[in-house]
């Protein structure tokens, strides 16, 4: 595998580290699982296609998921029978309501990790963005930008189109660009709505439709010497590594028509993350390298197999819940004790899979748990290529 990792250069380096979170989900409708089926098939007029709608619910029935927000509302839907309707030309509709959608709900989830961090707007000096929803230029980075009333200098950068390891790969940039300008600040804002992928169910999208949902996160990151004001770091982010499994291109995909993003996802892309998620792992953990003036940290636990010595279970665990099966799989390549998934397991089951603003919830939800976390813990999220972004974290004592 192709592995490119980061752990920040010579020794007595400063990590960066994650000063607030917050996420946000839209209050248009909060569907229950058991029901979304019956839902989804007539809303969309769809109820002519029994076994489909039955293969649906067998799906949902399996995919560890309880309920999820959406944006899209049944009362839009009624105005707009070209969001379902695949004989209707839907893009122009779709990247309208995206433009100021998606990037006020990014809105929601910055205002918390902004308040939680302490300091005022101002000092962001950096801002990536990360969503699947971008069809228009200026890009919706720069609408959340005037939304929050972030400085004309802030220097922005727009992730389009990861998918789910979007939110793993602006947590990583934003790593790279504050242990390596002094003083920065950087706003990490992931924010997905299903409404650009949103149809009348076929053949092809039926997993899709039992898995996604809609919701937005964000990180403040920075590196220390730490400012008046801020909170103390709640996750420092030791290392981080991106890797592309070979010859997965078509495993795991989006592609942008007429009738807006559809998804692609192969049967296989649960078992392909399953072998090759150590690999990542031991690469992660091999580039961490500990400071000097750390504090007398002890350092991260070296790289081993989980082949039978459990070194693993030692972590805490930030996995982007994918689907159930993922989870399990890593579960079971690892051998971790169940509770290790818990935070995954949890989102999973609260709001569904939110691409890339997934692995922000999960964050957060580790961090509000109520036993202590490990010292050391390991950040995993997955998207096409298939791309598997790692990071080692440490959680201040
Ligand atoms: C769909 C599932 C809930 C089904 O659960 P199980 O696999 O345990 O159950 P099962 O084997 O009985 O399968 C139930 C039915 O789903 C079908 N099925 C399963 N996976 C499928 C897939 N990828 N495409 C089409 N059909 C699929 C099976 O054939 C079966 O059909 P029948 O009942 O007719 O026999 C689960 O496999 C799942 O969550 N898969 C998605 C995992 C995934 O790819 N996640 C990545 C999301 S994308 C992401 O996170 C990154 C990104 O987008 O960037």
């Amino acid at each position: 595998m192709e592995s490119s990792g980061t752990s920040g250069g010579a020794a007595a380096r400063r990590h960066a580290a994650m000063l607030g979170i917050g996420t946000a989900n839209p209050t248009g409708l909060l569907v229950p699982q058991d029901v979304f089926a019956e839902n989804l098939f007539r809303v969309t007029n769809s109820d002519h296609l029994p076994e489909l709608k039955e293969k649906l619910k067998r799906i949902c029935e399996k995919s560890g998921i309880e309920r999820r927000h959406f944006h899209l509302t049944e009362e839009t839907l009624a105005a707009h029978p070209e969001l379902f309707d695949r004989e209707l030309p839907s893009l122009d509709t779709r990247v309208d309501m995206t433009a100021d959608a998606v990037p006020k709900l990014a809105q929601c989830a910055a205002a918390k990790a902004i308040a939680e961090w302490g300091r005022p707007t101002a000092d962001i000096t950096h801002l990536v963005f990360s969503t699947y929803s971008a069809c228009q230029a200026p890009t919706a980075d720069l609408r959340l930008a005037t939304l929050l009333g972030l400085r004309p200098t802030v220097s922005r950068t727009m992730l389009s189109l990861h998918g789910c390891y979007g939110g793993g790969r602006a947590l990583s940039l934003a790593k790279e660009l504050a242990e390596n300008n002094r003083g920065a600040r950087v706003l990490v804002a992931c924010s997905e709505m299903t409404l650009v992928c949103f149809g009348a169910p076929d053949g092809g999208n039926i997993v899709g439709h039992a898995l996604f949902g809609d919701g937005a996160g964000a990180v403040v990151v920075g590196a220390g010497p730490f400012l008046d004001g801020e909170r103390r770091p709640i996750f420092e982010m030791v290392s981080a590594t991106q890797t592309t499994i070979p010859r997965t291109e078509h495993a795991l995909g989006m592609r942008v028509s007429g009738g807006g993003v559809d998804f692609h996802l192969a049967i296989q892309v649960p078992t392909l993350v399953g072998q090759n998620v150590e690999q990542c792992l031991l690469d992660a953990f091999r580039s961490a390298i500990v400071d000097d003036d750390d504090g007398g940290a002890a350092p991260p636990p070296s790289p081993c197999s989980g082949n039978g010595n459990g070194r693993w279970n030692d972590l805490f665990w930030a996995v982007h819940p994918g689907g159930r099966p993922i989870l399990d799989n890593i579960n079971k390549v690892l051998m971790l004790e169940p509770e290790k998934l818990a935070a995954s397991r949890h989102v999973l089951r609260e709001y569904g899979n939110m691409s890339g603003a997934t692995i922000v919830f999960v964050l957060d939800e580790l961090r509000r748990g109520r036993s202590p976390l490990p010292e050391w813990g390991a950040l995993l999220a997955f998207g096409p290529g298939i791309t598997i972004e790692a990071m080692v974290l440490r959680c201040p004592r």
